[in-house]
This record gives structure tokens, sequence and C-alpha cells, in this order.
């Protein structure tokens, strides 16, 4: 039985308990199981140290997983020494999940993430786990905002990582630590004699991340002053928020102004063409998506906007597995194979 390690209760690690505490929801009597994503990088062994001692007290068993991608020379030792640190902190079941990473168009770094989340999820089912932890930090949560700014992607993209999302089979992906700066998860470590595992990646210059971690945000932070990081964190939150309101708004006129139609869904036209741009541009996308499960691009969408607002009788508009047309005052959707 490995011996379980007892860490100094110092400021840093007070903060991360503190999150970890504030993101399990209440057990009840059930004593359902967490799993920690473990890399064995700085952000989550803290998350892992924290959850093993918040767990037991939130009526929570907590375990750890760790994703061997293979693709870093002796990537199967450090995946291994990680399950080991899972153990002694008192983390119980604990697997190692090896992944054959196949890159796709979207290059290493997002089929890697794919494989990733794939094992996770795959992982928690299998353990019965209803939630997978993740040790994003406010740091990755800036990081992720500028990114999403430079590629001019918009609105969903400033809401950065969400603090709760759904994962493949219905498992919760938690990610407690996106108000925690790095540098308290790198004190947490020191403080409880961890020894994290250094990443590669993670200075290598060829990723962009990496650029705006290292290059970027200093010169922000030298330039503006400091607090960069938490305003643009916190600049996610607040979209996250006016998203979520505005989303309520858009589901209730869904109701309101959609109809099923033969292998697909109509929309009536002059309903949107009553609504502002930006309304009737997220009802398209969100009818597509949750209709069809197909997320259109700007582009896309902007061309069926217009057989609202720029009628002159055009045909059918081809989009992934389906088409877009208009037909006696609605738009319908109909799959292509249908
Ligand atoms: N190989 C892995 N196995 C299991 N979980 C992982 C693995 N890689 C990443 N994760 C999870 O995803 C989170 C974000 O990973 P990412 O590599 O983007 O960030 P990071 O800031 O380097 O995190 P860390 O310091 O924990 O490595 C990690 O904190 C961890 O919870």
């Amino acid at each position: 039985m490995p011996e379980k390690r007892r860490p100094r209760l110092t400021p840093a690690v007070a903060d991360v308990r503190r999150a970890v505490r504030e993101a399990l929801p209440a057990a009840g009597d059930r004593s359902p199981l967490a799993l920690v994503a473990l890399s064995g990088g700085p952000d989550s062994l803290a998350l892992a140290a924290a959850t093993a001692f918040e767990a037991s007290r939130a009526g929570w068993r907590a375990g750890a997983v760790i994703v061997d991608h293979g693709l870093q020379a002796g990537s199967e030792t450090v995946a291994d020494d990680a399950a080991d640190v899972a153990r002694e902190l008192g983390l119980d079941p604990v697997s190692v999940r090896r992944v054959s990473v196949d890159v796709t168009g979207e290059g290493p770094e997002a089929s890697a993430r794919a494989a990733r989340y794939e094992a996770l999820t795959v992982a928690a089912r299998e353990a019965g786990a209803e939630i997978v932890l993740l040790g994003h930090t406010l740091d990755d949560q800036a990081e992720t905002v500028l990114l999403g700014l430079a590629r001019g992607s918009g609105a969903t993209s400033l809401q950065g990582m969400a603090p709760v999302s759904i994962g493949a089979g219905g498992v919760n992906l938690v990610r407690p630590l996106l108000g925690i700066r790095r540098a308290t998860t790198h004190q947490a470590c020191v403080d409880a004699d961890l020894e994290p595992w250094t990443d590669p990646h993670n200075t290598d210059p060829s990723y962009s991340r990496v650029r705006v971690r290292e290059r970027v945000l200093p010169v922000l932070e030298a330039e503006l002053g400091p607090g960069i990081a938490e305003a643009l964190a916190r600049t996610a939150e607040q979209a996250r928020e006016d998203s979520a309101a505005f989303q309520e708004q858009i589901d209730e006129f869904i109701e309101e102004i959609c109809e099923p139609a033969e292998a697909g869904i109509a929309i009536s036209a002059a309903a949107l063409a009553a609504n502002p741009a930006a309304l009737r541009q997220r009802v398209i996308r969100f009818v597509v998506q949750s209709e069809f499960g197909v997320a259109l691009s700007r582009s896309q969408t902007l061309d069926v906007a217009r057989l609202v607002t720029d009628w002159r009788g055009q045909g059918p508009i081809d989009l992934p597995g389906l088409t877009a047309h208009r037909e006696s005052g609605s738009i319908n959707f109909t799959a292509t194979d249908a």
C-alpha cells in the first residue's frame, strides 16, 4: 500500500483546494466517482493532489487517468510515473490509457487532443465516473481567448473554455482551475513536494500557444500593465454569460418560428427578416447544428441568411449533408441523403 503524502497547507495549496471544493457538486450519499485527467505536468498534478484531499470531504471517490499519446520518446515512462504519483496521493482507480494518434488534416496537436478526449471519456464511462476534472488554468484561458481573437472567430471563441462541458457519452468535463494562475499550481506542487513533469512542447515556439505565452502576453503586460491575463479570462466569463442569456431567447424564438418539414426543418422567413442580423444568423447556425449536427461557417451562414434578406428566386444552397432552399415563405433545410 503506497504511503499517502501530506502537504503543508500553504496559500497556494489552499487556493487550489478551494477551487476544487467549489467545483465538486454535493454528492449526497451516492459516493460518485471523479477522475482527474493527469498529464504529470504541474497544473494537473496540483489538481490531483487537491482532489485527493477534497473529494472524500465532499463525499466523492477520486481516481486518475493518464493518457499516453505515444508521440514523444519516453512517453510510456512519463505516464507510468504519473500513475505512481497518483496512487501515492491516494487516488483510486488509476489507469494509463495508451492511444495511437492518427494525425489528420488539423495537425498533430488537434489530433492528439481529439484522441485524448476520446480516451478520457471512454475511461470515465468504463469506470462509471460522473466527471472528469481537467487542469486548465486562468493562463490557459487567457491564451485561448487571445488565440481566438487572432483567428477572428467571433463571440463563441471569446468565451474560451467552459468551466463545465459535456463530453461524449454524457461525461461532464469540469475545469476547476480556470480562476487559478499557473504560478499558483506550480507553487502548490513545490509546497507539496511534488515534482511535475516538464512537457517539452510547452516551450516549443513552433506552437502558436507557446508564442502567445512567452512573447505576446509579456509584451501586453509590459505595455498595458499587469492583470492582462485576468482581464482576458474575465472577458471570457462575461462573453459566456451574455451568450447564455442570448441563447435562452433564441431557444424560445426557435420554438415559435420552426416547424418540422419533410426530412428536415423549416423556419419562417418573415420571422427571421423581422429580427436583427445577429439573431438571424445565430438561429440559422443553431437550427442546423441541432437538427443535422453540422457546424456552419460564417460564410455558409451568411449565404443562407441571404435567402431571407436578398431573395431573388435563387436555387438551393448545398451545405455539408443538407441543402437550404426557400419555399413559400419558409427557409427549408433538408438532409441530402433523404
Ligand atoms: N496526457 C494526458 N493525460 C491525461 N490528461 C491530460 C493529458 N494531457 C493533458 N491533460 C489534461 O488536459 C489539461 C490541459 O492540458 P494542456 O497540455 O493543454 O495544459 P497544461 O497547462 O500543460 O497542463 P499540465 O500542467 O497539467 O500538463 C491538463 O491539465 C490535464 O488535465
